[in-house]
């Protein structure tokens, strides 16, 4: 935990490169503890996002505080709280699984050799192998073991399991929670795949070009949306909450709604939302894309 119980808070961050801004406006509160899931497609500016929270870019406008401290102003104390894989999960291939612990804790101050071998000697994977000679699930899964070594408080995540197949994504995602069950280290990672994120995730962001379209806790996001169905209308729409998204088909209205009760008229009904459609809804929107 930290003093003022967020493991990531950003004011009004924005980042612009040469050719414009990647990110605008964007203002979070990320709870410290539990797993926290970026997610929004192609070039909506997730690995700006995270590269600003672990202080390896500066923002072009606005504030980072990073485990309650300001990560422009950051010490490597602070710093040597924070884990970051970067996407790919890079690795000197030419470096064997145990040099690179070696190499962790020469260049970590609380970095738990013993941790990491027992996670890798669970795994299988054996300590005197090259890197570049180790699947790309083994890659992925030594590059954690050696984030999850370092001991961080926050540990960031790029797009961890875009390039593994089903079986090491489940593996890779069994090892992350079983980290976070045993206390202390705060998840955040990014994503393109909603499908597994109600399973694994207590909170949200949703970010598309450049800016953020929701957050929030899941299950509390998951309680203020609704689906209503009933007859297909144009009519009534405004007296439902915020509509997220209308579906027309030829005998029926889909409406997403937030904080919505259901309409006056005869024939409606409200079910519960699933949180890859929610995510889908509000990144089908047409909403205000960042300008250059
Ligand atoms: N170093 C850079 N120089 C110039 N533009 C950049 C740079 N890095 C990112 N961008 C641009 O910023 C925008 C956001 O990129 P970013 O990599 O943050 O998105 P992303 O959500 O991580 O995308 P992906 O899912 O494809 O990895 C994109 O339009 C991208 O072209």
């Amino acid at each position: 935990m930290t003093a003022t119980g967020f493991a990531l808070r950003t004011d009004g961050v924005g980042k612009r490169y040469r050719k414009g801004w990647a990110l605008r406006d964007c203002t979070l509160a990320l709870p410290a503890g539990g797993v926290i899931a970026l997610v929004g497609p192609n070039g909506a500016g997730k690995t700006t996002l995270l590269r600003l929270a672990v202080g390896l870019l500066a923002p072009s406008a606005g504030s980072v505080e990073v485990l309650g401290s300001d990560v422009t102003a950051s010490t490597p104390r602070t710093l040597s709280r924070v884990g970051f894989l970067a996407q790919d999960h890079p690795l000197y291939k030419r470096f064997t699984v145990g040099d690179m612990l070696r190499f962790g804790r020469a260049c970590n101050l609380r970095f738990d050799q013993g941790l990491a071998e027992r996670r890798l000697a669970t795994l299988g994977i054996p300590l005197d192998r090259r890197a570049g000679a180790l699947s790309g699930g083994q890659q992925a899964q030594v590059a954690l073991a050696l984030a999850l070594a370092k001991r961080p408080d926050l540990l960031v995540l790029d797009e961890p399991v875009a390039s593994l197949d089903p079986l090491a994504r489940r593996e890779f995602l069994q090892v992350l929670m079983g980290a976070v069950a045993e206390g202390g280290v705060t998840v955040l990672f990014s994503s393109h795949d909603v499908h597994e994120l109600e399973r694994v995730c207590d909170h949200l962001v949703v970010l598309d070009r450049g800016r953020v379209t929701l957050t929030g806790d899941i299950d509390a996001l998951l309680a203020e949306h609704r689906l209503l169905v009933g007859p297909r209308t144009a009519a009534d729409l405004d007296r439902a909450g915020t509509v997220v998204e209308a579906v027309h088909s030829d005998r029926h209205t889909t409406l997403l709604v937030r904080d919505g009760g259901l309409p006056a008229a005869p024939g409606w009904r409200a079910q519960p939302v699933a949180l890859e459609d929610l995510v889908l809804a509000y990144l089908r929107r047409p909403g205000a894309a960042v300008t250059p």
